[in-house]
């Protein structure tokens, strides 16, 4: 349990926090520059905060007002930051070994062998840092914090430096850390498909500020304030079946009470259920069912909120049987298609907008 309540100012910036997570993944969410990576900082010991306390498992680490400040090392946390930071001078293997080194031996419950296997490294380890491949260091990195046998694993936007295939690479790899190794994890990202993938508490940061707390479902249902601000950070999370394969043309389908869904690609065994995450920018609104489009995924539903800003708009749809659906559409559109709270719509997805990253498995 990682439970966090402090205030730092830093010339211009006033970061004010608090929350808390008893396990699982949290996840700090919000725009460049809105203090997740200073929050991090704190957790760990890299800063200290001016006021407020922090506590993993009870343990106090830090507590302002009463002078408690625990090193960094000896948190027994451990870190994952966007360029993985690992020793130029030394091989693999005794990267991998120092971060064990740092765990009292009789606290070593995290086996050597099961992470190496885990994170695939195993054929690395003569290697050094600067002749692996971004991926290759990323999974180093991961394999060596959680070696330390950490109380806690913050990770600073990991998957940043990454081209997408890669990041289709590590993300399961850090869900298996999250599902077989049980470390609590604070993970920092200003990437929703990650966040909503990863998290099971999402804390929205804006200016120093939370200004969100819940599951990805309550933290991306609310309707948006600022439309034209926020179009490109706002989605849905979608609990959807898997039905079937299109194997000829690598498509998955997926079944919702409002309608059928196509991802381009894989989403786990037929039966399976599997969350999807669609973008408010990509969904299209129709009065009446498609008919002579190249669109496939549909879902229908009635508008139950729209708010508008400038020229957009955000529309969101209470899809037919269950779940929340937001789309972006233009004041024009709106008006134009005669849109408005209780008319019936057709919500129409572009299945190239979506990859296995707006897919995942929902945890128990
Ligand atoms: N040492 C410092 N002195 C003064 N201001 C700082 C210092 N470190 C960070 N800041 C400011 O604090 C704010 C929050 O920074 P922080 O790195 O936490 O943002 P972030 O949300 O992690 O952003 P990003 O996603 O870009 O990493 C920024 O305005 C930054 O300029």
């Amino acid at each position: 349990m990682i439970e966090v309540d402090v205030g730092l100012k830093l010339g211009t910036f006033d970061l004010e926090v608090a929350f808390s997570n008893g396990g699982g993944v949290i996840a700090l969410f919000g725009q460049s520059g809105s203090g997740k990576s200073l929050t991090l900082s704190l957790i760990a010991g890299l800063m200290r905060p001016d006021r407020g306390r922090i506590a993993l498992d009870g343990e106090v680490l830090v507590d302002v007002e009463r002078g408690v400040f625990v090193p960094m090392h000896r948190r027994r946390i451990g870190l994952v930051f966007q360029d993985s930071n690992l020793f130029p001078h030394l091989s693999v293997k005794q990267n991998l070994l120092f971060g064990r080194w740092f765990a009292p031996r009789r606290e070593r419950e995290i086996d050597f062998d099961k992470v190496i296997e885990t994170l695939g490294i195993g054929s690395l380890f003569a290697r050094r840092p600067a002749g692996l491949s971004g991926g290759e260091r990323q999974r180093v990195a991961i394999g060596r914090a959680l070696l330390s046998c950490p109380k806690l694993l913050l990770f600073d936007e990991p998957l940043a430096a990454l081209d997408m295939q890669r990041k289709l690479e590590i993300l399961p790899l850090i869900e298996q850390v999250r599902d077989e190794f049980r470390v609590p994890i604070v993970y920092v990202s200003h990437a929703i498909e990650e966040v909503v993938r990863l998290a099971t508490t999402i804390v929205v940061i804006d200016a120093g500020r939370v200004k969100a707390v819940g599951s990805p479902g309550e933290v991306f249902g609310q309707v948006a304030a600022h439309v034209a601000e926020e179009r490109f950070d706002r989605a849905s999370v979608l609990t959807m079946r898997v039905v079937g394969a299109n194997a000829a043309y690598g498509l998955t389908e997926l079944k919702h009470p409002s309608g059928t869904v196509w991802l381009a690609g894989p989403a786990g065994p037929i039966g399976g259920v599997a969350r999807v995450i669609v973008k408010a920018t990509d969904v299209t609104l129709a009065t009446k069912p498609p008919h002579d489009l190249s669109i496939r995924s549909v879902l229908s539903g009635t508008i139950e909120g729209i708010e508008k800003e400038g020229p957009l708009a955000m529309v969101a749809i209470a899809l037919d049987g269950d779940g929340r659906l937001f789309a972006t559409a233009t004041r024009h559109a709106l008006d134009e298609l005669r849109l408005d709270c209780g008319v019936r719509v057709f919500a129409l997805i572009k299945t190239s907008a979506l990859d296995e990253r707006q897919i995942s498995s929902p945890r128990s």
